[in-house]
């Protein structure tokens, strides 16, 4: 199954938060990055069917998204964890599984009761499955919406910022386990955490203001800040140019170890080297360009 987004534009008002975009997402992990504002909320609930675009059109699969039957078909091949799931606290985890499975209609209970008991264990809750939901951890919860998110066995998981708050063991843990739904599925991943994509995803789009600013191999982005990324040693009072965007500076004996992405960095430092970039520089770098 393909997702085909075309010339999509999506207007609040006066405000234009997608300016025509166009991308092709396969089956795999697909990233979508970008700062806050960049569109990604927007793009991410038109691919989930809960908004239309104003101009534009997407199709998944063999659905047009812009006829209504379509949707409809689209919506029972389809989970999406929004970024703020709303959970009842008294339900108890699989009492709230429940209750989701029956409003995506999975009506035979047998059925549904297996469904659940197996998602639990997908997501690593079996244990916790009969706890009410306000005794849960954050990344918990974010588990239980990705199984929410996967009843009736979804052929498309769209999944908005879900590591957002979590600690890095809950984050590593999420991680691994979207890889995991990635091999048989398309799943589309929304974050401004560089680490989540460049650990899980090799394609990604970047979204700029609502445009599309980068659609490619994640290895591409990185490679882009090739010859861009910089390490160099500076006294303590230096402060950098403006066209050098620093990544990190570490303050040691001597001076400050900085890691910047730019131009050859000149004036008072010390011991210039030309560093491999990481993803986080490619990023950098792009949104460079980018700025007005
Ligand atoms: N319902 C709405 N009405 C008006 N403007 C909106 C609405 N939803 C989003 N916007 C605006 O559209 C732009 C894109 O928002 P969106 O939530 O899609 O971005 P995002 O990339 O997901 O950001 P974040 O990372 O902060 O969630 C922002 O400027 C936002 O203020």
């Amino acid at each position: 199954m393909n997702i085909l987004v075309e010339h999509v534009s999506k207007r609040y008002g006066s405000h234009e938060a997608l300016k025509g975009i166009d991308l092709r997402i396969e089956q795999g992990m697909f990233g979508l990055l970008g700062p806050n504002g960049a569109g990604k909320t927007t793009l991410l609930r038109i691919l989930a069917t809960l908004l239309r675009p104003t101009n534009g059109r997407v199709i998944i699969g063999s659905s047009d998204l812009s006829q209504r039957t379509q949707r409809k078909m689209v919506r029972a091949h389809l989970g999406y964890l929004p970024q703020e799931l709303g959970f009842y606290p008294d339900l108890t985890g699989r009492e709230f599984l429940d209750y989701m499975g029956l409003l995506k209609r999975l009506y035979d209970r047998n059925a549904r009761r297996r469904q659940i008991a197996a998602l639990l264990n997908i997501v690593n809750l079996a244990e916790h499955a009969d706890r009410q939901i306000k005794t849960y951890s954050g990344g918990m919860k974010r588990r239980l919406g990705i199984a929410q998110a996967l009843l009736g066995d979804p052929q498309v998981l769209v999944i908005d910022e879900p590591t957002t708050g979590l600690d890095p063991e809950e984050r590593i843990r999420l991680r691994t386990l979207l890889t995991r739904l990635a091999e048989d599925r398309i799943v589309i991943l929304s974050t401004h955490v560089v680490e989540d994509i460049n650990q899980t995803c090799e394609r990604l789009a970047v979204l700029d203001k609502g445009r599309l600013v980068f659609d490619g191999l994640t290895r591409q982005l990185i490679e882009e800040a090739s010859g861009h990324t910089w390490q160099f040693l500076a006294a303590p009072n230096y402060t950098p140019p403006l066209d050098l965007s620093v990544i990190s500076a570490l303050s040691q004996r001597g001076g400050t170890l900085y890691h910047v992405v730019g131009p050859e960095p000149r004036g008072p430092v010390q011991d210039v080297q030309r560093l491999s970039p990481t993803l986080e520089d490619g990023y950098v770098w792009l949104r460079q360009g980018s700025k007005p």
